[in-house]
């Protein structure tokens, strides 16, 4: 038998085995007579400077070569419990999707670079020729770091690199109507009439492979001092390992008593497309439009995100069920309303959002590391932030914010939620980053950073593109909207009957407000009556003493039995953001670059304390 020829396949977030451009290249490759390879070796990489990896070592006294994987401004783990979960289960379903077709999938630690470094320098070792290293591109300042790296460890080696595109986006790269990434309009609007009719916009799917090449005879285990498990549960384990429960808050919400997440889902392929499906068999996708401002329930929208976010399915599979079910060209949804009747409202809606997401990827091409910068893409050096590093009455704002104890029943909410479940609602994450840039005027990086740690379908592009957008740097044409997270859940704005007309999320999630009835005490509960504050045992609660900020709206009707009365007009405290709200920095006070190059500083200087971590009674350390 000729000695084999080994090509390397480093997975990043293109974690699905259908509708994927290296796989179906290589399937077809693999149908030819002569292979330019005989053997595959697919490597799914936890990337340290990402995700803590220091629950891999193999014996306690070991200790990590690498800087721990903090964010920036606020120091918290960059990967939460939640998300290493789903992420560990994504990698998991796709090792056996790769398993039932001849392959299979190895699990590496540590950095990209050296990872393929090492790999090919074992194989030398073993004269097995590695004939070429793949990988999909991403956007983003490390993600281009780690394709540089790679590159050259396999230049280094004389192996072949190739970098291809991941064609998870809704239009591809190849349909995108300019060549430069400048040329992207500053406005969505005016690129989505650019690439409209959006229904005609994707491509086709393409065809999931049913087999692949093996792989190799010898596979050079993980250098020391880590060692990658072979069960599911066992590499959970050691994500969660270094996290302690709390993430370093003092008083973390509680799970509260019959309280139901919105996303109990689990990570892979597979229940991406099984979310897929039911969403169109129970006719949930055509009611999104009305439905998708909602929060409590598991249907109000497509919870597609953490799935695309680590490209378990693609956009262009989400659109082209949209198109079966339209067409009615599959059975699935035969029967269901809409189906067979074209494009409706629901699945018009859909495409939309995903475009959105697709804007926010090309803005990361256009400003690179811009994304990070305190002053955003529009450079906006007028605001004076505030920053929890520099003042300790902000940064006892921001454990409040952080613990969902701010006093205003809708950020609260928002923020447990997000806590004990890894999710809350697009509506929600509005309110929550209007809530910090613009009303507590604070750093808006800190609640990106926190995103980060904490969602499960957090999302570079996506997440610190939205989180300016909110603040008010970013590419929102109206600069100088800010959310009202009490109107939001008043029943007399006429909106308000989508997302809380009764509180009952903001209840779901803040347990001590379950015994009111009257909505207006509900979203602000620094309302309530001394009575009722006795009778619930709320005297001397910050949530209902001291709140953060008294963002008043005045509802029209009788107060309920929750004990308040109607709040009087005009505000207690303005919302304004400039002016008033700013103690600190602006840009050149703290980190004011932004973490683009300041985390890659710190971990090439190796500045972050390990030691921190490690103890169990972690506590932030902004
Ligand atoms: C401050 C803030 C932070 C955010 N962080 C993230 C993040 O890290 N990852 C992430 O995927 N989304 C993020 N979003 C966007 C949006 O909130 C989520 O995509 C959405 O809530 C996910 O739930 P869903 O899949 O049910 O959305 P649906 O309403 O069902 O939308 C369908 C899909 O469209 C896309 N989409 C919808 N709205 C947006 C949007 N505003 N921006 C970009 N894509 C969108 C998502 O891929 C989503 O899965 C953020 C929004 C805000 C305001």
């Amino acid at each position: 038998m000729s000695s084999p020829r080994v090509l390397i396949y480093l997975l990043r977030r293109d974690l699905r085995l259908a509708d994927n451009p290296i796989f179906n290249e290589i399937a077809k490759n693999f149908q030819q007579s002569h292979h330019p390879y005989t053997h595959l070796l697919p490597v799914y990489l936890f990337a340290a400077q990402q995700i803590e990896v220091s629950g891999f070592l193999t014996s306690d006294s070991d200790r990590s070569p690498f800087p721990e994987a903090r964010s920036s401004a606020g120091s918290f783990w960059r990967c939460g419990h939640h998300r290493a979960k789903f992420l560990a289960e994504s990698v998991w379903d796709l090792k056996k999707s790769l398993g039932n077709v001849g392959s299979g999938l190895e699990i590496r630690v540590g950095l990209a670079g050296q990872v393929i470094k090492d790999l090919l320098e074992a194989f030398k070792k073993e004269s097995t020729e590695v004939v070429g290293i793949w990988m999909t591109d991403e956007e983003g300042v490390e993600e281009k770091k780690e394709e540089r790296d790679v590159k050259k460890a396999a230049q280094g080696a004389g192996t072949e690199f190739k970098l291809w595109t991941d064609e998870k986006y809704y239009i591809d790269d190849r349909d995108v109507p300019f060549q430069n990434p400048r040329d992207l309009p500053d406005v969505f609007t005016t690129y989505r009439k650019q690439v409209e009719p959006l229904r005609e916009a994707p491509r086709r799917i393409l065809s999931t492979p049913s087999k692949l090449p093996p792989l190799p005879p010898t596979i050079p285990p993980q250098p020391a001092p880590f060692n990658i498990p072979t069960t599911l549960e066992a590499i959970i384990t050691a994500l969660h390992k270094p996290l302690s429960p709390s993430l370093g808050l003092a008083h973390p919400p509680t799970y509260p008593k019959n309280a139901s997440s919105a996303h109990p889902f689990h990570g892979g392929e597979g229940p991406g497309h099984d979310r897929m499906r039911h969403l169109i068999t129970s006719g949930s996708i055509s009611t999104y439009k009305d439905t998708r401002n909602s929060m409590l329930g598991l249907d109000f929208s497509t919870k597609f995100s953490a799935w695309l976010a680590l490209g378990c399915i693609t956009a262009r599979q989400i659109h082209s069920y949209l198109l079966a079910f339209e067409d009615g060209t599959s059975d699935l949804g035969k029967g269901v309303h809409g189906y067979g009747k074209g494009e409706n409202k629901g699945t018009e809606a859909v495409r939309f959002e995903l475009l959105w997401r697709d804007y926010f990827r090309l803005t990361t091409r256009k400003f690179g590391p811009r994304l990070f910068h305190i002053e955003g893409f529009k450079d906006d050096t007028s605001i004076s932030w505030k920053y929890p590093q520099k003042d300790p009455d902000t940064q006892a704002k921001v454990i409040r914010f952080l613990e969902g104890t701010t006093g205003t029943g809708f950020i609260d909410a928002s923020m447990r939620e997000l806590f004990l479940t890894g999710y809350t609602s697009n509506r929600l994450r509005q309110n929550v980053a209007s809530f910090l840039a613009k009303h507590l005027g604070i750093d808006w990086r800190i609640g990106a950073e926190w995103y980060e740690s904490l969602l499960c379908d957090y999302d570079l592009s996506s997440n610190w593109g939205n989180w300016q957008y909110t603040a008010g740097v970013g590419n929102d044409p109206r600069e100088a909207r800010i959310f009202n997270p009490v109107k939001q859940g008043d029943a007399d704005d006429m909106q308000a009957h989508d997302y809380d007309p009764q509180g009952e999320y903001v209840k779901n999630w803040v347990e001590e407000l379950r015994p009111l009835d009257d909505p207006q005490i509900i979203f602000q509960p620094w309302k309530m009556f001394e009575e009722k504050k006795k009778e619930l045992g709320l005297v001397g609660n910050e949530i209902v003493e001291q709140p953060l900020k008294r963002i008043e709206f005045y509802v029209r009707r009788n107060a309920g039995r929750g004990g308040g009365r109607a709040g009087r007009k005009g505000g207690v405290a303005g919302g304004g953001r400039r002016g008033g709200v700013g103690s600190g920095g602006g840009r050149g006070g703290y980190n004011g670059r932004g973490r683009g190059e300041k985390s890659r500083g710190q971990w090439r200087e190796g500045k972050m304390d390990r030691a921190k971590a490690m103890t169990n009674g972690e506590q932030l350390n902004f």
